[in-house]
């Protein structure tokens, strides 16, 4: 047997959803770049879902489809207030949108037509349940979502209950752009792992979740945050950067498992992270920020990821740090839904294997005598 830890490089699925070819991503084809400049997020959870843009008219459909489905139901809205005080949010999600099947009457209908009605459901109900934990935590009543307004949009208008301006609606559409989907990242893989089993769409997502929250994936941005808090200010970046490699300590936000030359979607939001600066007149996030990845990839040749400059994005945009990675899951709610479609039609059992390396030869030793 040949053990390749952490499956690198192991091709465990065709798809035709999203591609990394010599470090270019594409969504169905079409380069990042091209989509985080010229797509709002909405026609890109269409691409995933369909396999092309959308017309106005289809994209209208999807609009009101979105809008129709963004609220949860009351006892769901109700169990988010029972939920222990510090809750962490990626905890909260993973258990809101469980539950979230107990009320869907089609949670266990396999059809086709009824996944697909269930994925766009799910992603119109998850920025609703991330707003309403973040008003319920913070002692609010939580705001009903809007008809007619894009996800970035209502997302912003139920977290802060005033309508949002259109520079943070607009740097936010972007940001989800940029997340939507990834090939077969880890919180992918295990969504497609469980409904490989055939189970339902509820369970692949809350899978998803789970796996999103860690540090090493999803997580870094949060991570990310507490590290420039810690750092605090720009003279202090280059003695922590120091201290920490000094240790071999990880660099949270740098480094990737399959760019090694750079992630693409991290210029964009670098770009983003110094426009909000410069809008907002406080540039010490992004200029610390800058400083940070001229240390890592000066000392250690490691590169930014898609993590790291979101955090002093999302920061900027008013957004508390223990959203930042729920944010992410808003996002990839369409790529993990599309993939979980994409399992369904062309289905085997997910089983690898693993070598034993535990004692051989073993007895039941008597209770008595252990
Ligand atoms: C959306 C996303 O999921 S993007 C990734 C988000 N995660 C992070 O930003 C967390 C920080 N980064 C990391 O932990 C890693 O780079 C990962 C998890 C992203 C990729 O991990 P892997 O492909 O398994 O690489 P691995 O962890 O084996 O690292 C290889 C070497 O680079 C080093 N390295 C990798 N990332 C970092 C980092 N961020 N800071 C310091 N050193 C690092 C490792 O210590 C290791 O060094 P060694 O060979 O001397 O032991
Ligand atoms: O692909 C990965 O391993 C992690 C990542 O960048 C993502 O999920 O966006």
């Amino acid at each position: 047997m040949t053990v390749t830890k952490g499956l690198e490089g192991i091709v465990a699925t065709t798809s035709s959803i999203s591609s990394i070819i010599d470090g270019v991503l594409t969504y169905r084809g079409i380069n990042i770049d091209d989509l985080a400049e010229n797509a709002t997020f909405e026609e890109v959870a269409y691409l995933l879902w369909y396999g092309k843009l959308p017309s106005q008219s289809e994209l209208n459909g999807l609009l009101k489809q979105i809008g129709e489905y963004a609220a949860v139901p009351a006892s769901v809205l109700e169990s988010l207030k029972l939920y222990p005080k510090n809750t962490n949010s990626m905890a909260a999600l993973r258990t809101a949108v469980s539950s979230l099947a107990l009320y869907d009457e089609q949670a266990n209908d396999m059809s086709k037509e009824a996944n697909l009605r269930k994925a766009i459901k799910i992603q119109a109900q998850i920025p609703t349940l991330i707003a309403a934990f973040a008003r319920i935590r913070d002692g609010k009543e939580p705001i009903a979502p809007k008809q007619g307004t894009s996800i970035a949009h209502n997302f912003l208008y139920m977290l802060n209950g005033t309508e949002p301006d259109q520079v943070a609606v607009k740097a936010l559409d972007q940001a989800l752009v940029l997340h939507a989907d990834h090939e077969l990242n880890a919180s992918t893989f295990a969504a497609r792992v469980t409904v490989a089993t055939l189970s339902d769409i509820y369970s692949g997502i809350t899978s998803a979740i789970g796996a999103l929250k860690g540090p090493l994936h999803g997580g870094a941005n949060e991570a990310v945050m507490v590290m420039l808090e810690e750092i605090g200010s720009f003279s202090n970046v280059e003695p922590y950067i120091n201290e920490k490699l000094a240790n071999k300590e990880k660099i949270m936000g740098f480094g990737h498992r399959v760019y090694k030359n750079g992630d693409p979607r991290a210029k964009h939001l670098q770009k983003m992270s110094r426009e909000l600066g410069k809008l907002t007149g406080n540039m010490e996030l992004y200029e610390t920020s800058v400083k940070i990845e001229e240390i890592v990839t000066g000392q250690k040749g490691l590169k930014p990821n898609v993590d790291f400059y979101s955090a002093s994005v999302y920061t900027t945009l008013g957004i508390p740090r223990d959203l930042f990675t729920p944010i992410f899951a808003i996002s990839r709610a369409s790529g993990w839904t599309a993939h979980i479609l994409e399992q369904y039609d062309n289905n085997r059992l997910i089983r690898p294997r693993a070598e034993y390396t535990g004692p051989v030869d073993q007895k039941v030793t008597p209770i008595a005598q252990r």
